[in-house]
């Protein structure tokens, strides 16, 4: 193979920023994880012969499609929806379908370039994937939801299979929509495949899939803590959110004797000084999932709390933080709010919460710092166990998949010790994160010759 001309890691992002105008997230995401690899790669000439992160960076394809559907006043609705298969090299391409009005494919791709990195620290063969549509399920009732589905499934399943791509919930697309569309696809391919996690249990769903998130990103909290010789026992959490990663996260430090401080939604924060106990996280997730209410109702339901609307909830002095709602939820002043209040460790169960300028804040500051792409990584496990399960035709226990999102986050972890240890006593986690993903996909297509 020739040896190529060493790009530098400016001209790399340069290229990126020139072929993708205007897709500010996939950049950031591009440029963070960039930033780790090229140090990594500087003395491997195999890896930049091959233009390995060059190919990762550029998605395998972008399938774009119009999605059209009737209301309940009989309207007739246009959307757009896409599935961006990023990578292949070590799975099928695996990733959530989002239904947010903020979907673009700018934030597709980045999702999708984070899930490719991500699915690689499971161990897990999956590859990277992710998909959804600017429509907003918040206002529609459950009819219209279901026509929507129905619709977007009549495109997508010509693009997607069990060995081929599995999508399955992210933002707005919980069991009600995975529902919908298992069910559209099933009827228009006559085929009962694992075609699609989260799945009910009634119908091939698993066991621990609708915990395994915001569970994980805990789990990743307490490894971090562990290897500090710490616990979460006695210490304070602020959480932002209150879907089906907040929700859970916050049961689990509950569960672990931590007190958790805050939940939220677009609307505003709510903090609770009593902290949120396992019943009013109950009530929480009824709100939210059935009764589609929002966060600013608490108050009325829990006294002792106050509702602040607008805010985001990083000025609440912790010991821990976890965002788990959407990307760049936590800026630089966010993140400087959080280290002068004394915060110790970070978990993010969302993707990409913090911007690259709050990032920065955190690793001068030196606290524990678990980037999405390692810390959630516990959801899409769980959907690969899911896979393995369907295809098999079996199901595990709940014992028997608790245990092993425990092992797999505890394996995540260790791997971005293994690649992000400082020798000083610091864990560079998105280092470690970063580098450990790529080699495995790295190694891959460098089997795969020039595909
Ligand atoms: N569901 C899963 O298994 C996984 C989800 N994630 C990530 O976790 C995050 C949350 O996802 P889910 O809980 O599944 O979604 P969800 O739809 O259940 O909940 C989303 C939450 O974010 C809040 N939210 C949305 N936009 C917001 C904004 N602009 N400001 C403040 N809050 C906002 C919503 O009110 C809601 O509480 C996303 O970043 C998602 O990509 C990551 C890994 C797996
Ligand atoms: O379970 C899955 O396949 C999707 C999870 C996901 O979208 C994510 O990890 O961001």
């Amino acid at each position: 193979m020739a040896v190529s001309d060493h790009v530098d890691f400016p001209t790399f992002m340069e290229g990126v920023k020139k072929r993708n105008p205007g897709q500010t997230e996939f950049i950031q995401a591009v440029q963070e994880v960039a930033q780790d690899i090229f140090g990594f790669i500087e003395d491997k000439e195999e890896y930049h012969a091959a233009q390995i992160l060059r190919r990762m960076a550029e998605p395998d394809r972008v399938v774009s499609f119009r999605v059209c559907w009737e209301d309940d006043n009989h309207n007739i609705r246009v959307q757009r929806g896409w599935r961006v298969q990023n990578n292949n090299a070590i799975g099928p391409y695996k990733g959530g379908i989002r239904f947010h009005p903020s979907v673009t494919e700018s934030v597709l791709k980045f999702l999708a370039f984070e899930q490719t990195f991500k699915n690689s620290l499971t161990g897990l063969p999956m590859g990277g994937g992710k998909g959804g549509a600017n429509f907003n399920p918040k206002g529609k009732s459950d009819a219209e939801v279901m026509r929507f589905c129905q619709s977007f499934m009549t495109e997508l399943y010509r693009h997607i299979g069990p060995d081929t791509d599995v999508p399955a919930g992210d933002i707005g697309v919980g069991a009600r929509e995975i529902g919908y569309m298992f069910g559209q696809y099933k009827r228009i391919t006559n085929r009962w495949e694992g075609v699609l996690t989260g799945k009910g249990r009634e119908y091939g769903g698993s066991e621990m899939r609708p915990e395994a998130t915001g569970y994980g990103a805990v789990y990743f909290m307490e490894n971090m803590l562990k290897h500090k010789n710490d616990a979460i026992e006695g210490k304070t959490a602020v959480i932002s959110g209150s879907g089906n990663v907040a929700t859970h996260a916050a049961e689990q430090i509950t569960k672990q004797g931590g007190k958790v401080l805050t939940l939220s939604d677009s609307g505003g924060f709510v903090h609770d000084p009593d902290g949120f106990t396992q019943e009013k996280i109950d009530w929480v997730k009824e709100h939210k999932t059935h009764r589609r209410g929002r966060m600013s109702e608490y108050v009325d339901e829990f006294k002792g709390a106050t509702f602040h609307e607008g805010q985001r909830p990083w000025s609440v002095a912790c010991d821990l933080a976890l965002p788990c709602a959407t990307q760049n939820e936590l800026n630089e002043e966010e993140a400087k709010a959080l280290v002068s209040n004394g915060v110790m460790a970070v978990s993010e169960g969302a993707n990409m919460p913090t911007t690259l300028d709050g990032v920065h804040i955190f690793h001068d500051a030196k606290i524990m710092y678990g980037p999405g792409k390692a810390a959630n990584a516990g959801g899409v496990a769980v959907s690969g166990l899911e896979m393995s399960q369907n295809a098999e035709r079996i199901s595990w226990n709940h014992e028997r998949l608790g245990q092993m999102l425990t092992e797999l986050m505890e394996g995540i972890h260790d791997q971005c010790v293994e690649y992000g240890d400082q020798g000083d006593g610091y864990v560079d986690y998105v280092k470690g994160a970063n580098i450990a993903g790529f080699k495995k996909v790295a190694d891959a297509m460098l089997a795969y010759g020039v595909v």
